[in-house]
């Protein structure tokens, strides 16, 4: 019996077969479609999908890397999406294009990102040079950092020349996004809870600027106080290999007070990091972290995925809690596996 194309998906799926060729010709020059089109082949999770995907990368990784790569993180509410909202307005005005993706591996448990969310970024949407994506799907950070990547390279590929990439910091996201990006930028309120006491260990560390977001109307005086105290938290820290000192500034992303300052940071830093070398040096550490992260992801899929480790994993756990094996033993016998 012959199927109906109209009633069978995959059957449909194959008659429009990607033109690959076709689509990066679009992409690269610059049609919105075209990049929409291929982030989606690049997230999709169809295995029909991944050949298209991995063929539009290798063609658009020679036109990759010519843009800034920014990082964006903070607590939800502390403004993020107003802040770059202005920050990318002022980025076109300067002759900038802009993209913003979002890595928030928690879309799949809200349904639907909270990150990227097109209404969230209003101006910004309606404008030509500016390209938002929400979060990709994905149940892991792994997968979804990988997808962002992904996303990066076209972006590139089709002329973005300013790269924004955002998490509100679940999981180890933040660590993902430093991975990816130039310069990290931490958006902090000024009291609020959101204080020098309650920020995460590590991600201090990992900023090349701490932004004290929402320094208008009441809370100027806060935030100048909190500028101090960040000030000064971040001299006691130790310096970084590209020997960056964390800036520290306020901002009103809603009145857009501060953020020239921002993107005047943004460009010593550039120049600093061109001069020694720095910025080429991180992204290829970058280039080999995620080389290796892949490998090492990969491994442990397909170790946990045997059907032999499933059965067996539950039984040595069992022994290990009652005491009959000790955690190493009992590893050693998974992984004669
Ligand atoms: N006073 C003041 N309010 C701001 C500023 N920026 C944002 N807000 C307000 O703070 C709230 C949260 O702003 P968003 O830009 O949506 O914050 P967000 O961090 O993207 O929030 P999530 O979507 O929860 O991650 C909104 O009510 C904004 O109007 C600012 O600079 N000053």
């Amino acid at each position: 019996m012959s199927q109906n194309p109209h009633i069978n998906p995959n059957l449909k799926r194959k008659k429009e077969a990607v033109n690959v060729n076709r689509l990066f010709n679009d992409l690269h020059s610059g049609q919105v479609s075209a990049l929409s089109r291929a982030i989606t082949l690049v997230e999709s999770t169809a295995g029909s999908d991944s050949a298209f995907a991995k063929a539009i990368i290798k063609q658009a990784l020679p036109y990759s890397g010519n843009s800034f790569r920014l990082g964006i993180t903070g607590v939800p509410g502390v403004g993020k999406s107003t802040f770059i909202e202005s920050l990318g307005r002022q980025l076109i005005e300067h002759g900038k294009k802009v993209a913003v993706l979002a890595i928030d591996p928690s879309s799949n448990i809200s349904r639907g990102s909270i990150l990227g969310d097109k209404t969230r970024m209003e101006e910004l949407v309606k404008s030509d040079q500016a390209f938002i994506r929400p979060s990709p799907a994905g149940t892991t950070l792994g997968g979804v950092a990988r997808k962002t990547r992904e996303a990066i390279i076209l972006c590139e590929a089709a002329g973005y020349d300013f790269i924004i990439v955002e998490t509100v910091g679940v999981g180890q996201s933040e660590t993902a996004v430093h991975s990816m990006t130039d310069f990290f930028l931490l958006l902090k309120l000024a009291g609020a809870g959101d204080d020098l006491q309650g920020i995460k260990r590590g991600i201090m560390e990992m900023a090349d600027a701490i932004i004290i977001n929402k320094a208008d109307g009441d809370n100027q005086l806060a935030a100048k106080h909190a500028r101090r105290e960040f000030k000064n938290a971040v001299h006691l820290m130790p310096s970084k290999d590209h020997g960056w000192p964390t800036q520290v500034l306020t901002c009103s992303g809603l009145n857009s007070v501060g953020i020239t300052e921002v993107i005047e940071e943004i460009n010593n830093y550039k120049a600093h990091a061109t001069d020694n070398q720095s910025f080429t040096k991180k992204r290829n550490a970058q280039e080999l972290y995620w080389f290796h992260q892949t490998i090492e992801d990969a491994i442990k899929t397909n170790f946990y995925n045997q059907p032999e480790v499933i059965a067996k994993l539950v039984v040595l756990e069992k022994e290990v809690l009652n005491k009959v094996k000790s955690p190493f033993d009992a590893a050693g016998e998974l992984l004669e596996i």
